[in-house]
């Protein structure tokens, strides 16, 4: 349980977040630490948040109402964990505020079989105004974890109930959908050498399209990818990653990638390894995925519970969580380095998740997200006809 006392912290709110919401069960108790501001704050309930105000909270993970204009705080002093998503002028830009976030860079915008169509243009202008957010009709409940147990890696879930050091983020019985977090899990020692490692090591690309006949000859390519990225599976696996029209050919865990998994892997308490993972590279606060959800075939995480794990290396992120029916309910997250984030059960079917620019960010952030493949490729020699069957929980003695 975490000492509230000893971790507070200071951040401002600024006007317009018109909520600030906190999980009843993240921390599991009442912060006794006095909030400062013009209204009081407690767990697991909304307070419609006045004016610019401060709090003295050991807050990790915060969900919000929008508008989540995070204005920079402008008093000098004030430590703000919660640092702005972007300038205000980002703000504005569709990114934010398309209801879906299907911007052309988003990558949840491939059909199931993971191929891009082109959309047919029917002498319709392009939309240059961002469509407004829209609540949609809340989806029919999933099954509670009463009726059907949460199994993932061999662990009965979500991690932050089971798992010792793990904190519940987002506990969402309705859509069966769980977030849960684990600080400090491995000394800065390992941190720094496994970043040092990944940066060196992993074969990154950055997918780029070169400029376009009749440009100049030395016109800046165009990037395709807000980021660079890798795919590691286990040895033997040559499932191709596809997402936003790209193609990530298979990479080969090597030995010293094997030995982080199962470090990762013990610090979840799993009896099983994933059998790949999404590495990216965030050179810069600019360096960014927008609002997608991992809903690949691969890992049919929209139609059976997922586990999916990520490490955070290097600068600090937001990582921001919202139903696909509500975008106006968002879970923000500030990921520092060392820190393990999971997204668990129907989180794909049911929320979109990102990491938006962030300005004033300079250092690289290398993330690591552990999954596994239950639909492997056909030109993989994993490959069945059939879909390896859900996982379940053993018998009940
Ligand atoms: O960098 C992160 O924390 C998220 C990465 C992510 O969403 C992905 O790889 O699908
Ligand atoms: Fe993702």
């Amino acid at each position: 349980m975490e000492n509230w006392s000893s971790q507070a912290r200071t951040f401002a709110f600024p006007a317009s977040w018109q909520y600030a919401q906190f999980d009843p069960n993240f921390h599991g108790q009442r912060p006794s630490t006095p909030l400062q501001g013009q209204c009081q704050l407690y767990h697991g309930c909304q307070v419609p948040a006045v004016h610019p105000m401060e709090l003295l909270y050991p807050l990790h993970a915060l969900t919000l109402r929008h508008p989540v204009s995070l204005a920079a705080p402008d008093g000098s002093g004030i430590q703000h964990p919660l640092r702005p998503c972007a300038t205000s002028a980002q703000l504005q830009s569709q990114e934010d505020t398309f209801e879906d976030g299907m911007t052309s860079s988003s990558d949840c915008d491939l059909p199931p079989d993971g191929k891009r169509r082109r959309r047919r243009r029917r002498g319709k202008r392009k939309r240059t105004k961002p469509r407004p957010l829209k609540k949609k009709p809340l989806p029919p409940p999933e099954e509670t974890l009463e009726e059907r147990a949460l199994w993932g890696g061999g662990v009965l879930g979500p991690l932050a109930r089971v798992c010792d050091g793990w904190a519940c983020v987002l506990h969402d019985v309705h859509r069966r959908s769980f977030v849960s977090y684990r600080k400090q899990a491995f000394p800065a020692s390992t941190l720094h050498q496994w970043r040092q490692t990944l940066l060196s090591r992993i074969c990154w690309r950055k997918p780029e399209r070169p400029p376009k006949e009749g440009k100049e000859q030395n016109a800046p390519c165009e990037a395709l990818l807000p980021r660079s990225a890798a795919w590691l599976t286990l040895p033997g696996c040559r499932c191709e990653y596809q997402y936003a029209g790209l193609r990530f050919p298979a990479a080969t865990m090597p030995p010293w990638f094997l030995e982080i998994t199962d470090q990762v892997a013990q610090a979840c308490g799993l009896k099983e390894r994933p059998n790949s993972c999404n590495a990216n590279l965030y050179k810069g606060g600019m360096d960014n995925v927008s609002w997608h959800c991992d809903d690949e075939p691969l890992f049919d995480a929209t139609g059976r519970d997922a586990l999916i794990i990520s490490l955070s290396l290097g600068a600090t992120r937001s990582f921001c969580l919202r139903p696909k029916d509500d975008p106006f309910e968002e879970t923000l997250l500030q990921l520092e380095d060392g820190d393990l984030c999971t997204m668990e059960g129907l989180c794909q079917k049911h929320y979109r998740h990102r990491v938006p620019p962030e300005e004033d960010v300079s250092e690289y952030r290398v993330n690591l997200t552990w999954r596994w493949i239950v639909q492997h490729d056909e030109g993989c020699p994993f490959h069945r006809e059939e879909k390896l069957p859900s996982e379940s929980p053993p018998n009940p003695k």
